[in-house]
């Protein structure tokens, strides 16, 4: 469950109001968010691993504040980001993977063997010794996937995590996320992946313009565009 609690960022010391109080309750295993660039969708999904802290009011992530329990949030919370490239920082595909299992394996050899297995599960695994620079685009976003997935965290967050996939890719990395056990909040422009979400925020001008049904929602934004 995630708490936006009278939840609002603004920025610079002029206090640029980025996005203005939210309150609203995430229970749902697959929520959307859709809304123009710019809106402040982003924002709202940074909060939620406390990458951004509220300017006022308070998140709450299974009853844990954002600003006040970061680290541990941030352990529950996999954050998975448009440009794969700012989160796979290691040589390899396999010590990338190796890095996310850290807490979970101690000992390197053992860490080694299960970040094969997560490749493997990913059909990934021809790709472990590869550096990460010379995997397409497609093998980036899924490899970042499975590094996230692999720290097995309680809520997925992913920001545009389809945005720069082929079609193949992006159906590949949408069975993937909708076949997740944990909950997921997903930002994304592809209207199609929107429409199967249970639930939709449309963000506009940094506040929440519509919330219910995926059908609504989106006649709603199609409406504002
Ligand atoms: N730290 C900051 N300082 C100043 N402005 C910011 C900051 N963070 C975000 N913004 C601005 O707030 C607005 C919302 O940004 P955000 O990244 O949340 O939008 P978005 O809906 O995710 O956009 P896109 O679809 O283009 O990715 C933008 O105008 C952005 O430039």
């Amino acid at each position: 469950m995630i708490e936006f609690d009278a939840a609002g960022v603004t920025a610079g010391e002029e206090a640029t109001v980025i996005l203005e109080p939210l309150t609203v309750t995430l229970t749902e295993a697959r929520v959307g968010v859709i809304g123009a660039n710019g809106s402040g969708k982003s924002t709202l999904a940074r909060l939620i691993n406390g990458l951004v802290e509220p300017s006022t009011g308070a998140v709450r992530v299974r009853g844990l504040d954002t600003r006040q329990r970061g680290s541990v949030v941030r352990q529950q919370v996999g954050f998975v980001f448009t440009d794969p490239a700012s989160q796979l920082v290691m040589p390899t595909a396999v010590e990338d993977v190796a890095l996310s299992l850290r807490r979970r394996h101690k000992r390197r050899a053992e860490r080694h063997r299960a970040a094969l297995e997560v490749l493997g599960r990913f059909g990934l695994a021809e790709l472990a010794d590869r550096s990460v620079h010379t995997l397409s685009g497609g093998q980036r976003q899924l490899l970042a996937l499975a590094a996230v997935l692999a720290a097995e965290p309680s809520i997925v967050v992913a920001d545009e995590p389809t945005t720069l996939l082929d079609l193949r890719n992006t159906r590949r990395v949408a069975d993937l996320l909708w076949g997740l056990e944990q909950q997921l909040v997903l930002v994304t422009h592809d209207l199609e992946l929107a429409a199967r979400c249970e639930r939709l925020l449309l963000v506009e001008n940094g506040r929440i313009e519509a919330d219910g049904r995926p059908a609504e929602v989106i006649a709603r934004y199609r409406e504002l565009a």
